[in-house]
């Protein structure tokens, strides 16, 4: 479970993210606003890659400002970009770097790089350039390289925004389908049907917290109200 308790965070003096407070425990939760409303920013101060200027964001009672090490692993980041977060020239060495110093051998991590190349329909292409990869095997290629990892919470910031509708579809029923807690920041409102939660972040605070469907239309209202 993680908790945020009065979140404050200032970039060159200009508060993004302005005393938010609030308990993630749900399998699936949601997180939309306008572009610049802090959706990335609070989404970075769930695994510590943004320290909060004041308050602090606990993960079953670790805060992020101390134990920064043990909540990168239990709770996994996929950025909107996945050409930033491969970084080994190949896709199964991509994956396979996030296994290194588990203890396991040789053939222990390519086992479980080859199972999980599997189950991402990547494992045709385990040997091949991961830069050649098209935009939506690539960001699975980024979720597997997490997944691989097994963290208890999976954080993805706009997986689906640069990929085209059929690739989205396979990202969207991908994220469903995972046993673990899935927070999801998107553009994409059709993504979070059947998600339990849905935060409506606006000017840096969260304006709506709900079922989608409501969570779905103050946002709209919001965006229809701005002049
Ligand atoms: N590293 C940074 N340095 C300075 N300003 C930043 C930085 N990161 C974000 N900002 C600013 O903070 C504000 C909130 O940005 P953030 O990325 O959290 O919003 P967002 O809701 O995720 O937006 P989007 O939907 O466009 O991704 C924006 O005005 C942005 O320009």
């Amino acid at each position: 479970m993680i908790q945020l308790e009065n979140v404050t965070h200032a970039y060159d003096g200009r508060v993004v993210l302005n005393d938010v407070s609030a308990t993630l425990a749900e399998r699936r939760i949601g997180l939309i606003g306008a572009n610049g409303s802090g959706k990335s920013t609070l989404a970075r101060t769930l695994n510590g890659l943004v320290v909060p200027d004041s308050g602090r964001v606990l993960v079953d009672g670790a805060d992020t400002r101390e134990d920064v090490r043990t909540i990168r692993r239990r709770v996994g980041f996929v950025f909107s970009n996945a050409d930033t977060q491969i970084i080994m020239p190949t896709v199964a060495e991509d994956v396979a770097i996030g296994l290194r110093g588990n203890g396991l051998n040789r053939e222990e991590t390519a086992d479980l790089v080859d199972a999980i190349l599997r189950r991402h329909g990547l494992a045709a292409h385990r040997d091949h350039p991961a830069h050649l990869l098209s935009g939506g095997q690539k960001q699975m290629l980024a979720l597997a390289s997490v997944l691989v990892t097994e963290p208890e919470v999976l954080v993805c910031d706009e997986p689906t925004t640069l990929l085209d509708l059929r690739n989205v579809g396979i990202v969207t029923e991908t994220l469903r389908a995972l046993e673990q807690q899935v927070i999801l920041l998107t553009h994409h409102l059709d993504t979070l049907v059947g998600f339990d939660r849905v935060l409506v972040m606006d000017d840096g605070r969260i304006v709506f917290d709900g079922e989608p469907k409501a969570a779905i239309s103050h946002y709209v209202d919001l965006i229809g109200a701005r002049p």
